[in-house]
């Protein structure tokens, strides 16, 4: 057996679930304007992260603190183990940034305007041409030696996001990716950074106030509200969120987990406040599905009162508009971006 590479493997595990963005009771204020309270939100290596709230929740200003060009009034960030603003900035060498509504030189080719960062950046000229392998990654190298002048908005953004990746960066900040394009350029870029993480490991932190594009591509998910982080959630547990369930209105709801999980072996269910059970699911799925007064029955049987039985579906729609306080204003974004808000028996 090998225990120095035991113990190395054991380092680099300990090293990779260390978050690599992290911020810690992070506050704002822009004089007496109160931005940001008390943030924290927590991104680990190969996260794709989707800081999903709805305009002027706080974003750009976390983002920007993050990213050390906007000082917190309190607490503190950390990105790849360094404590923003404190430690040199170096570790910004290993972080690609593409901010809202990106510039470039107009009377430049796509080529030049990469060159020019790269010469920024002090890139060394090297086979294979790191800007031609950064067009090649987002597909724009048929366009390279095309002015930026007549470039689309999808293709301006892909250029922003070659850009980003010149230096091959580990982690990727992306403040609103997809702002201003049509659903085809958005799933161009959505597939284009999912590659990025598949495929090369680049930790994504995305920023977004469509919930719809956030569910598609994000593996964890932090909403922000009027300044404050509410939730930080894995998308895998936003599905459980979503799922269809039963819903029983009961007399007795201790009884009523008892008796599922003693009498009918149901072990995926939830006790809402206020006397209502939802299950999910059941070993045999047709009892929830299909044969719901088999359970009323068991229930009734064992002594509960079942006084209401219903189908529903918690859509992250319902979800969000909950956290973040009500349908005014554009919480899920364009038309695509919402939705379905489905059969629903019981809604709040
Ligand atoms: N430099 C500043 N001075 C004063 N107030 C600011 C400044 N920057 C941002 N704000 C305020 O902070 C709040 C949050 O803005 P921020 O840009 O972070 O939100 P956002 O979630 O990124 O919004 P959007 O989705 O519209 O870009 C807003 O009320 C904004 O007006």
């Amino acid at each position: 057996m090998n225990h120095g590479s035991a113990a190395v493997d054991a380092r680099r595990t300990a090293t990779e679930s260390r978050p690599v963005i992290e911020a810690r009771a992070v506050t704002k204020r822009y004089g007496r304007q109160p931005v940001l309270h008390d943030v924290s939100l927590t991104v680990r290596r190969g996260d794709i992260y989707g800081f999903l709230g709805r305009n002027g929740a706080g974003k750009t200003t976390t983002i920007r603190i993050l990213l050390g060009l906007v000082h917190p009034t309190s607490g503190e960030a950390w990105v790849l183990g360094h404590r923003v603003g404190v430690a040199p900035p170096s570790w910004l060498r290993r972080v690609g940034v593409v901010l809202e509504q990106p510039g470039f030189y107009p009377n430049l080719t796509a080529y030049e305007n990469l060159a020019l960062h790269a010469r920024m950046l002090g890139l060394p000229t090297a086979r294979p041409d790191p800007i031609e392998r950064a067009l090649a990654t987002v597909e724009l190298l048929p366009l390279a030696r095309r002015l930026v002048r007549g470039f689309s908005q999808g293709e301006r953004q892909r250029l922003a996001l070659a850009r980003a990746l010149l230096h091959e960066p580990e982690i990727l900040v992306l403040d609103e990716p997809t702002n201003g394009l049509d659903p085809y350029a958005i799933r161009d870029v959505r597939e284009l950074l999912r590659r990025l993480n598949r495929e090369r490991g680049v930790t994504l932190f995305v920023s977004s106030h469509i919930l719809a594009e956030v569910q598609r591509l994000c593996t964890r998910i932090g909403i922000i509200h009027e300044g404050r982080v509410v939730e930080e959630i894995e998308l895998t547990r936003l599905h459980q969120l979503s799922r269809r369930y039963l819903e029983l209105e009961v007399t007795d709801a201790p009884r009523t987990a008892w008796l599922l999980e003693n009498r009918l072996g149901i072990t995926d269910y939830q006790v809402v406040e206020g006397g209502v059970v939802r299950i999910f699911d059941a070993p045999e799925p047709a009892l929830v599905h299909e044969r719901p007064e088999a359970i009323s029955e068991a229930l009734v049987h064992g002594g509960v009162g079942v006084r209401r039985l219903a189908y529903g579906q918690d859509s992250l729609e319902q979800h969000f508009i909950r956290l973040t306080g009500g349908p005014t204003g554009s919480p899920t974004g364009s038309p695509t971006g919402g939705m379905a808000d489905h059969d629903g028996a019981h809604r709040r």
